[in-house]
């Protein structure tokens, strides 16, 4: 998030869901674009036994061997990693470390089986954890980025001889540096409209303190004098991510959209799909922390408390306060509890004029008519 004054005001219902159903546009747009990207590159051959098949019990045995393609993946399957209106991942639909099922052959010295559910295997498919280990890029319906549950788990072991850190067939394995923790597959949050705002970011399932949530490249990292030119070179699916952020309908989109969603990542800036859909809570409230790995060019989200499924998950944006907020992003803080609510006077005494205090519900629209 940074400085600077914009005095816009959150979507109104109609953008609002104007926004949400442009999102599924692009969401959709994006999802061919991964497969393009991603799974055509590892077509994988499905044999006569289901058993062998990470699809587990959504596919049916075929009579024989047959080749899968993506474009095989019913869309149901293939769009688990969401954003707003998705089901509970469904473990049937596939190994769910990524957000879309992986199709691996059995044969391929990369795919371990590494557990079992409801009697059918599931499967770790190694060259996706290199792929994110060497790129950090990783394809999620939002494009080439990464969200995952335990992503040390993932990692392979450093030394090769190392027998501890290796995935035995028919053991849930918990991957190094998380000996002792329960490896869970369910992601933690879904975006979804939020109560302060536009869309927010919502618990999805009981957080520990100290959970990463999410780990996300940015969508774009530039400077606040490149922004422009940067934003519109952009590729069109990136692009169309960018524009669909709040402040996508305002006619000076780039810097309206930059205003409110960019986060300073000390000498440059960046945007992010997904983080930045996360709301601001003042800091005893939010219940996120954020940190940019600079080295890694990632962005990472831990829990700072406990949180329960259902809570909107927050970070805070680092104003200060109520007024700085509303000074330095344009809007009026509804976050519960955690500042002083602006009034009518706060934000005269800032410049605003009759329309905008009526745009914060903090004058009747009657009093515009006089
Ligand atoms: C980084 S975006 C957060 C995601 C945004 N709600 C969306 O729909 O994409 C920042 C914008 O969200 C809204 N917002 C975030 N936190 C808020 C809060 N505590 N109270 C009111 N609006 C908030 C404001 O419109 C702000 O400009």
């Amino acid at each position: 998030m940074q400085a600077t004054k914009s005095k816009s005001s959150v979507l109104n219902a109609d953008a609002l869901e104007k926004a949400v159903a442009e999102m599924w546009a692009i969401l959709a747009q994006m999802d061919a674009f991964s497969h393009e990207n991603a799974m055509t590159t590892k077509a994988a051959t499905e044999t006569t036994s289901a058993a062998q098949s990470p699809l587990g019990s959504t596919a049916s045995p075929p009579s024989r061997p047959t080749t899968l393609t993506t474009a095989m993946i019913p869309r149901q399957q293939s769009t688990n990693c969401s954003l707003t209106r998705s089901t509970a991942p469904d473990l049937r639909a596939g190994y769910l470390i990524f957000p879309k099922p992986i199709l691996a052959d059995e044969s391929d010295k990369r795919t371990h089986q590494v557990g079992t559910f409801i009697g059918k295997p599931v499967y770790h498919y190694w060259s996706r954890a290199e792929q994110f280990l060497s790129s950090f890029e990783y394809v999620t319906p939002f494009g080439k980025r990464f969200l995952f549950d335990e992503p040390d788990s993932l990692l392979p072991p450093e030394d090769e001889s190392d027998n501890n850190h290796k995935p035995s067939p028919g053991v849930w394995w918990s991957g190094p540096g998380n000996a002792n923790k329960t490896f869970r597959f369910q992601r933690y949050f879904e975006i979804r409209p939020s109560k302060l705002g536009g869309l927010g970011a919502y618990a999805t399932a009981n957080i520990e303190i100290g959970k990463v949530i999410l780990l996300e490249c940015p969508l774009l990292l530039t400077t606040h004098a490149n922004v422009s030119e940067d934003v519109l070179a952009l590729p069109p699916a990136a692009l169309a991510m960018y524009k669909s952020l709040d402040g996508g309908h305002s006619p000076c989109w780039v810097d309206e959209i930059k205003n409110r969603n960019c986060f300073d990542l000390r000498h440059m800036i960046g945007f992010f799909a997904i983080a930045s859909r996360f709301n601001h809570a003042c800091h005893r409230t939010s219940n996120v922390s954020y940190m940019y790995d600079n080295d890694k060019k990632v962005m990472v989200f831990s829990a700072n408390k406990d949180i329960g499924a259902g809570t909107e998950l927050s970070i805070d944006y680092g104003a200060g306060s109520s007024a700085c907020l509303y000074a330095m992003y344009g809007f009026v803080c509804r976050c519960s509890g955690g500042c002083r609510p602006l009034t009518r006077r706060d934000l005269e005494a800032m410049g605003a004029g009759l329309e905008e205090c009526v745009r914060w519900g903090l004058a009747s629209k009657r009093e515009m008519e006089w």
